[in-house]
């Protein structure tokens, strides 16, 4: 049975940035929402907060955490589900192993996460550690499709207020490269379950002597899922690799790999590490057996290497000796020497080649210099979108944001659909032979041929959800009357099997002449066409290009993917609001940290705010919720018209200032509207309050700023002191309460 919240709403506990704006967000909302009778829950979907649910039996009942994340799972599945999601970390090992040594240092007796498990204990932690790892809450939580787009007044404002974008030229030599061949996208087969094939299949190797070994067992296909198998052959990888970094030399431009080692948490490691393989080629050969006894496992990428054999003289020259062999390498933080194969989770594609694309196609490199860069996308599936992009910025020039149109998505998520929900039907071939998807009449589905080493994976699209998708595009259409694209690719076995789906329904509702079917590049250059026209465009994509595309287009239209309005329709009829596309921003942690300044944009959760509120208003018939929720609209416009949200420098306004902003314009608006006196009165006195004391709160606010502070902590700060550096004006916490 699913549990039921005895709240209204419950916002999420995340990591990083969000969280240390919640700190001084969150407050307000309860103060706002209490007074209209609405009560707002937390639920801990931090890193932190998962690995200390993990262990009970390891803490103190004083440590103990239930685990928030497995009930939030349930809820979102019931009709009564009202969330507001903020964005968390996705952990790399390295970001795994950094989180359990802090909670290890603030007294948490977590167990180290152990990289190479033998004995069945140790097998049972990596396990546990498994499922925190990587991108682990948001497949949980999505029991939807994705509605992904600007809202109206985010997107004038763009227009009113265009952000810099950097200048392309013709002669850029940035590009994408990609694999010429035996990638996922060629080796790709994809059917529709039947009747006669649905229920429980098996995921076997076959080796060269005949030998079955079973590497998945009970993987349920229910009739309509449409079910893929692709892999990647390494051997073509490595060449691949090499070829690049020698092309990249070839051009004088830099080096840059972007995967998404986070979501695609078991194929994407190893992609980057036989990157960094790659990368010092001649370092393994002659070292490798000591670098592997040093404990360096290529997938966590070069810091963890580095770190590892940096007492070793022999290897740490031959490393040198290599570098001065190969092309420059674009870097996540060139002061701090951070390059872009650090840690697998530092350049995630979704963020980093909007940001390379939008600098005009230029990078950092380990000087400090912008330059053109060589993007290396290992697969075809999706690199096509960028290498579009960039050859259509070259022949017309950088887009304009004062006039461009928009992009949303409309994005098939639910049920942990495509490559997305592949993590347990991923495999690394353990040697030469064939991987067969065994159906459970016993015909096989797919199959094969694979080296060792070769990365097979797995993944589903279910029938419910697919219909869902096709109907929330139809209504999205309709709605808007805007241009509608299915991103697919008919030469794409997976997406050919969609397209299969998606005809038919469009016909029997008599809307098929209001789509398009396109292929990622085609569609890429006819909504880029269209936004620089000035009109708008939707995008009905797969799981993947949803959440590549929500950063890419927003990125260039408004700056930042912050301000995405962002809802997922549940399935089973809740509502989970997610507060903007893009991440849980850790360079901004840094900046607050050194000078006490966030610069954050909350606009994400105020426009989640609303939505969740008018979400509670119609579906419980709430007409206080309905009050408060058209006034946070309001407050939202409020921050807009009046240049309200946070700059990125310190000593100007930062997140907490915005805050206040909010605050007051949500008042205001609560004592100006009539449809509820009791609110009106209630929130007149407060706005009066908090217009009257504005010169004194911001002058507090900006009084905290410039001087290093104090979280208590990364990964589990101390709640009282990330409260005293967010929450430093003691004017508006006497207002707020
Ligand atoms: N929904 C979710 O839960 C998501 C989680 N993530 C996770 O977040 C972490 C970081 O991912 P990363 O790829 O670096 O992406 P981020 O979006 O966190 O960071 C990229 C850059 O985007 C800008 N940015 C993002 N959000 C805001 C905001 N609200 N206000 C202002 N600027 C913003 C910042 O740019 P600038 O430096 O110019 O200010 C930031 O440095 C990873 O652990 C990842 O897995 C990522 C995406 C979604
Ligand atoms: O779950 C994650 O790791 C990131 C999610 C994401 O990038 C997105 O949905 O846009
Ligand atoms: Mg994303």
């Amino acid at each position: 049975m699913a549990e039921k919240s005895n709240f209204d709403i419950l916002y999420t506990i995340v990591d990083e940035a969000p969280e240390l704006a919640s700190a001084s967000f969150l407050p307000i909302i309860r103060k706002f929402a209490s007074a209209a009778g609405v009560s707002v829950g937390t639920k801990d979907i931090s890193l932190a907060g998962r690995i200390i649910a993990a262990f009970p039996e390891n803490l103190t009942e004083e440590q103990r955490q239930p685990d928030d994340l497995a009930a939030l799972g349930e809820l979102v599945k019931t009709p009564e589900a009202n969330v507001i999601k903020l964005p968390n970390i996705s952990a790399s090992v390295p970001q795994l192993v950094a989180a359990i040594k802090e909670l290890q240092g603030q007294g948490y007796d977590i167990p180290n996460y152990p990289e190479d498990p033998k004995t069945d204990a140790e097998k049972e932690i990596r396990a546990r550690f498994d499922a925190i790892k990587g991108s682990a809450v948001n497949p949980v939580l999505r029991e939807g499709n994705s509605d992904r787009r600007a809202a109206k007044a985010v997107k004038r404002y763009a227009q009113q207020h265009p952000h810099s974008m950097g200048e392309w030229s013709a002669d850029s030599k940035t590009k994408v490269s990609s694999m010429p061949g035996n990638d996922f996208y060629a080796n790709e087969k994809s059917a529709t379950v039947t009747a006669d094939q649905a229920g429980d299949a098996r995921i076997e190797f076959v080796g060269k002597d005949g030998g079955v070994t079973v590497l998945k067992d009970g993987w349920t296909l229910e009739q309509g899922t449409v079910a893929d198998a692709t892999f990647m052959s390494v051997k073509a990888l490595s060449e691949f690799l090499d070829a690049a970094i020698e092309d990249t030399k070839k051009d004088g431009t830099m080096f840059s790999l972007h995967m998404k080692a986070t979501m695609m948490k078991v194929s994407d490691p190893i992609i980057f590490g036989y990157a960094v393989k790659a990368w010092l080629a001649p370092v393994f050969e002659k070292f490798g057996d000591r670098m592997a006894q040093l404990g360096v496992n290529p997938n966590s990428g070069l810091g963890d290497l580095l770190n590892r054999v940096k007492d070793d003289a022999e290897i740490m020259a031959a490393i040198e000796a290599v570098k001065a062999d190969r092309p420059s390498m674009y870097m996540v933080d060139s002061d701090k020497g951070i390059t872009n194969l650090h840690v697998p989770s530092d350049v995630i594609i979704d963020a980093s080649m909007p940001a390379v694309i939008r600098a005009g196609g230029k990078g950092w490199d380990e000087s400090g210099k912008k330059g053109d860069t060589n993007c290396v996308i290992p697969d075809r599936c999706y690199a096509p979108v960028y290498d579009e992009a960039i050859n259509f910025f070259k022949a017309n020039g950088a887009l304009n944001p004062a006039t461009a149109g928009s992009v949303a998505n409309v994005g098939l998520m639910a049920q942990k659909a495509e490559e997305y929900g592949s993590h347990p039907t991923t495999f690394e071939a353990p040697a030469d032979g064939t991987i067969r998807v065994v159906l459970a009449n016993g015909e096989t589905l797919h199959s094969h041929e694979v080296e060792k080493g070769d990365i097979w994976r797995a993944c589903t699209a279910k029938k419910a959800p697919i219909e869902n998708w096709i109907q929330l595009a139809m209504d999205r259409q309709r709605l808007t009357g805007s241009e509608a694209i299915f991103w697919l690719d008919a030469n794409r076995a997976h997406d050919a099997e969609l397209i299969k789906y998606v005809k038919p329904v469009l016909e029997a509702a008599g809307v098929a002449d209001k789509f398009l079917i396109m292929a990622p590049r085609e569609a890429t250059r006819k909504s880029l066409e269209t936004i620089t026209a000035g009109k708008d465009s939707i995008a009905i994509t797969g799981n993947v290009l949803r959440d590549y595309l929500t950063d890419l287009f927003p990125i260039l239209e408004l700056g930042t993917s912050a301000k995405m309005l962002s809802i997922v329709k549940l399935m089973n009829g809740g509502g989970l609001f997610e507060t903007g596309a893009g991440g849980s921003a850790p360079k901004h942690v840094q900046q607050l940290v050194e000078e006490n300044h966030l610069r954050w944009d909350s606009m994400g959760e105020f426009c989640a705010l609303g939505e969740s509120l008018n979400f509670l208003a119609d579906s419980r018939g709430n007409a206080k919720a309905a009050v408060l929720g058209a006034a946070a609209e309001a407050a939202t416009q409020g921050i807009l018209d009046h240049d309200r949200s946070p700059s990125r420098k310190v000593g100007e306004p930062d997140n907490r200032d915005s805050h206040y902003w909010f605050a007051r314009y949500w008042a205001e608006a609560l004592a100006a509207q009539s449809d509820d006196a009791e609110l009106a009165a209630h929130f007149a006195p407060i706005a009066k309050e908090l217009a009257e004391k504005e010169e004194q709160i911001l002058s507090e606010l900006l009084a905290a700023q410039g001087k290093p502070a104090d979280l208590g902590g990364y990964y589990h700060g101390d709640r009282a002191k990330t409260a005293a550096v967010m929450r430093p004006s003691a004017t508006l916490n006497a207002i707020i309460g």
